[in-house]
C-alpha cells in the first residue's frame, strides 16, 4: 500500500493528462454500451411497430445511434491521444527522475550493483511502472464510475436486474481480477526477477565477450542465458494460463447474467411492466456493460508486477548518498594545495584501513607522485578527493580548508583526473573533449588535443575531430585514448591535475607519447601523479611511497629512485 502510495504521489504532476485519459476511455466505453443497447431496443422496436402496424418515429433514436457511433469513434481517438501523451509524458519524467536520484550515489553506493542490473531498473522497471497508469490505474478508475453509472441506468427499468448485474460486474471485476492477482503474484514476482537477471547476464556476456572466448566459456554463458530464458518462459508460461482463466471466468459470469436478467425480465413484460424492445435493450445492456470491467483482470495482474518493479526502484531511491554536501558549502578553494594530515578511511566497518594515518603535502603548483604497491591505497586518496567518499579521521586541506566544507560538485570542477580507466563515450572525438567543457570553441579544442600530442593523430583521421570512437573508445589505440583524456583534461583547464596511472597498460611506444602529452598537460597546475612507472616520476618535484594506507618514505625522484630506499622503490614500481 505504501508502494502505491508513492506511487501516485511520483505521477501527481501529470494528473490533469491522467484524469482527462480517464474520462475519455469512460465515454468511449458507455457510448459503445449505449450504442448497443439503443440499437437493439431501436430493431426491437421497429419490428414490433412494424408488425402491429403502427407508426412509431425512428428519427430520435437513429438520430441517437449515429451521436453515439461518432462519440465512441472520435473519443477512441481522442482517448489513445490522451493517454499515449500521458504515459510518455511520465515514462519521461520517470526516467530523468531516477537518473537524478542514481546520480548522486554513484559510485559509492552503486558498485554493488551489476552494470546489467541498473541498466534493467532504468529501462524495463520504469517501463513497468508506466503500465501501472495504462494497465492498472486508468481502467481500475473507469471501471469504478462506469460500474455506478450503468447500476442507476439500469435501476430505472428494473432494480433486481440492476443488482444481478452489478453482482455479475463485482464478480468479474473483482472476484475473478483478486483471484488472478493472487495466483499471479509469485509468478509475476519471479518474472520481474528472472528478466532483471536475464538482462545483466546478456549485457555481461556482450561486455565480457574478449574473455569468454578466451577462456573458452562462451558455451558456459549461453546455456546460463538459455536456462535464464527458460525460467522466464515459464513464469510467461503461468501468467497466461491465469489470465486464459481469468478470461474464460469471465466469459461464464457474462452469459450467466444475461440468462438471469431475461429470467428476471421476461415476466416483467409479461405483466406489462417491460416493454419488448426494452427487453432486447436490457439483455444487450447487459452484455455489453461487462466492457466497463474488461480490463480489471489485466489490472489485477500487472498490479503484481508494477509494485514488485516500484519496489526495486525505490530500493535504491532510498539509498542515502555516501557523503552529504555541507547545507553551506564553502566557495570553490582559490588555490590547489593540498595537506593531508593522519588521514584514515575503510570502506565499510568490518574493512581493512585503506588508508591509515596518510600524510602528504602539495604546495601549490607542485607536482607530487605517489607510488606503492597495489592495494596500498592510491585511488583511495583520489576517492577521498574527488568526495566519492568519506574518511573517518584526520585531516584533508585544500585550498586552506578542510575538504568537507566544499560542495562535492565544486571540487570535481576544481580538479581534472585522468585514469587508467578514463571512460570515452561511443560518440566523436569532439563529443568526448566537449563533455569537460560544452562551450569549448574549436580553437581552445585543437590547443588542448595540440598540448596532449593527439592533434595530428586526429587530423589524420579520415573524420578528423568527428571520428566515432565507438563503444568506451574501442577504435581508439589505448595511448590514443589515453590522450584524449588528457586532452579532455586540458580542455576543462583545472588547476589541479590528477593522473591515475595514465601510462597503465601502454607498451613502452604508447606510453612515450602519453609521457609526453603529460609533462606538456601539468604547466602551472598542482599535479597528484599515481604511477608504477619510474620513466614518469623524472618529472615531479617530491615522491611519496605508501605501504598499507601510510607514507613511508619521501623525496626527490632521484633521492627515492637511487637512494637508500632505492631497492624498496624498485621493487613497488614493479
Ligand atoms: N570501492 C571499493 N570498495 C571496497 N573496497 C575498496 C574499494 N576500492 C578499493 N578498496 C580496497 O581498499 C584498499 C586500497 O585500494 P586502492 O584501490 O586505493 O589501492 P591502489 O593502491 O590504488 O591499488 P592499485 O595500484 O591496484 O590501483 C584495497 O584493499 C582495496 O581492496
Amino acid at each position: 500500500m505504501k508502494d502505491l502510495r508513492r506511487l501516485l504521489g511520483l505521477f501527481a504532476p501529470y494528473t490533469r493528462w491522467m484524469l482527462a485519459g480517464i474520462a475519455l476511455s469512460l465515454v468511449v466505453m458507455l457510448a459503445n454500451i449505449g450504442l448497443l443497447a439503443l440499437s437493439g431496443w431501436f430493431i426491437t422496436a421497429m419490428a414490433a411497430a412494424g408488425l402491429a402496424h403502427v407508426s412509431m418515429d425512428y428519427f430520435t433514436p437513429a438520430a441517437g445511434i449515429r451521436g453515439l457511433a461518432i462519440l465512441r469513434t472520435g473519443g477512441r481517438y481522442l482517448e489513445r491521444l490522451v493517454t499515449h501523451e500521458a504515459t510518455l509524458r511520465l515514462l519521461a519524467h520517470l526516467r530523468v527522475w531516477f537518473y537524478e536520484h542514481l546520480e548522486p550515489l554513484a559510485p559509492a553506493r552503486i558498485q554493488y550493483y551489476r552494470g546489467g542490473d541498473l541498466l534493467s531498473r532504468i529501462r524495463a522497471d520504469i517501463d513497468t511502472l508506466d503500465n501501472f497508469y495504462l494497465r492498472v490505474l486508468a481502467p481500475s478508475v473507469a471501471a469504478l464510475i462506469g460500474v455506478a453509472i450503468l447500476f442507476g441506468f439500469m435501476a430505472v427499468f428494473s432494480f433486481p436486474v440492476a443488482l444481478i448485474n452489478l453482482a455479475g460486474l463485482i464478480l468479474s471485476g473483482i472476484g475473478i481480477p483478486y483471484l488472478a492477482h493472487r495466483a499471479g503474484k509469485r509468478p509475476g514476482g519471479k518474472a520481474v526477477e528472472v528478466r532483471s537477471t536475464l538482462r545483466a547476464s546478456v549485457v555481461d556476456g556482450i561486455q565480457g565477450q574478449g574473455e569468454l572466448r578466451v577462456y573458452g566459456a562462451s558455451g558456459r554463458q549461453i546455456e546460463r542465458v538459455g536456462e535464464l530464458t527458460h525460467a522466464l518462459i515459464d513464469q510467461q508460461h503461468k501468467l497466461s494460463r491465469i489470465t486464459g482463466l481469468a478470461t474464460a471466468g469471465n466469459g461464464w459470469i457474462t452469459q450467466l447474467s444475461i440468462w438471469f436478467a431475461l429470467l428476471i425480465a421476461i415476466p416483467l413484460v409479461n405483466q406489462g411492466m417491460l416493454s419488448g424492445p426494452d427487453l432486447a435493450m436490457i439483455a444487450l445492456f447487459v452484455m455489453a456493460s461487462f466492457e466497463t470491467v474488461s480490463g480489471l483482470p489485466l489490472a489485477f495482474q500487472n498490479l503484481g508486477e508494477t509494485l514488485a518493479a516500484a519496489r526495486r526502484i525505490f530500493e535504491i531511491i532510498d539509498t542515502c548518498p555516501q557523503v552529504e554536501d555541507p547545507a553551506v558549502p564553502a566557495p570553490r578553494p582559490s588555490t590547489a594545495d593540498l595537506h593531508c594530515k593522519g588521514v584514515r578511511m575503510r570502506y565499510a566497518d568490518d574493512a581493512n584501513w585503506a588508508l591509515n594515518g596518510f600524510d602528504l603535502t602539495l604546495p601549490a603548483g607542485h607536482r607530487v607522485a605517489l607510488i606503492g604497491a597495489t592495494g596500498s591505497g592510491k585511488t583511495t586518496l583520489i576517492n577521498l578527493l574527488m568526495r566519492f567518499w568519506d574518511y573517518q579521521d584526520g585531516s584533508i586541506m585544500l585550498g586552506g580548508r578542510e575538504l568537507r566544507e566544499y560542495s562535492g560538485e565544486d571540487l570535481r570542477r576544481f580538479c581534472a583526473v585522468v585514469s587508467q580507466r578514463t571512460h570515452l563515450f561511443n560518440t566523436t572525438i569532439r563529443g568526448n573533449l566537449l563533455l569537460a567543457r560544452p562551450d569549448a570553441d574549436e580553437v581552445q579544442i585543437m590547443a588542448a588535443a595540440k598540448q596532449a600530442r593527439i592533434h595530428d593523430e586526429i587530423m589524420g583521421f579520415p573524420a578528423g575531430y568527428d571520428t566515432f570512437v565507438g563503444e568506451a573508445g574501442i577504435r581508439l589505440s589505448g595511448g590514443q585514448a589515453r590522450r584524449v583524456a588528457i586532452a579532455r583534461a586540458l580542455l576543462k583547464d583545472a588547476p589541479f591535475l590528477i593522473l591515475d596511472e595514465p601510462t597503465e597498460g601502454l607498451d613502452a611506444d604508447a606510453e612515450a607519447h602519453v609521457l609526453d602529452a603529460i609533462e606538456s598537460a601539468m604547466d602551472g597546475r598542482s599535479v597528484l601523479l599515481i604511477t608504477h612507472r619510474p620513466h614518469a616520476l623524472r618529472h615531479m618535484d617530491e615522491v611519496y611511497v605508501i605501504e598499507h594506507g601510510r607514507v613511508v618514505s619521501h623525496g626527490a625522484p632521484a633521492d627515492i629512485l637511487h637512494g637508500d630506499n632505492a631497492l624498496t622503490a624498485y621493487t613497488r614500481l614493479g
